[in-house]
């Protein structure tokens, strides 16, 4: 765990300047503060630690995380102010509420019934090998449309969100242009 022990001398702790936010205005008087700093400074310095680790594991960019074994006894839904926080990370994709289940879906137009069986083996693939896998629909032969939900619980969690970035980082539009041309 982080615990890096800042001592400032306090000679150099500019006091005055210090962030309010730091210095609760108790009317305390500046020598007793000055022996709080050094204490206040390490938890401010192991939060801002700690707040950049968060910011790590919650990293912008999902197709660089991985899919996690959904048999946990507790796995539960999301809820839908979560879904609305993760859905601008997949933009591509709308939030959909399927009788009571929410999940993600996005369309494509294939060329043909044999592009859109393509499609779902190179998604078949991604998905077998994060152990997380869509609901795919090909209907009317060239109406693709992909689905995630986590069925384990009824309803959306990381793992949806996480496959759905990195069917988008397979970038199907270039590769549907590419073979509607064979
Ligand atoms: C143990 C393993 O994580 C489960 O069997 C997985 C397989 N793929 C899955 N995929 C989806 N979408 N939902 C699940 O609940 C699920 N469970």
């Amino acid at each position: 765990m982080f615990s890096t022990r800042l001592r400032l001398p306090l000679a150099y702790a500019p006091l005055k300047s210090s962030p309010k936010s730091l210095f609760r205005s108790h009317g305390r008087s500046s020598t007793r503060v000055a022996e709080l700093l050094p204490d206040i400074v390490e938890i401010s310095l192991h939060k801002g630690i700690l707040n950049r680790f968060r910011t790590f594991c919650s990293s912008k960019d999902l197709s660089l995380q991985k899919c996690v074994p959904c048999n946990k006894k507790d796995l539960s839904p999301m809820t839908e102010g979560t879904a609305n926080v993760l859905k601008p990370k997949v933009p591509e994709w709308e939030l959909l509420n399927d009788g009571g289940v929410m999940k993600l879906r996005r369309k494509w137009k294939v060329k043909n019934f044999l592009q859109g069986l393509e499609f779902f083996k190179i998604v078949g693939y991604l998905a077998e090998a994060e152990g997380h896998h869509p609901d795919l629909h090909l209907v009317g032969w060239n109406n693709l449309t992909i689905e995630i939900w986590t069925h384990a619980c009824g309803g959306l969690t990381e793992n949806d969100f996480i496959l759905a970035a990195k069917i988008d980082k397979l970038h199907l539009e270039s590769y549907l242009r590419r073979t509607s041309k064979t």
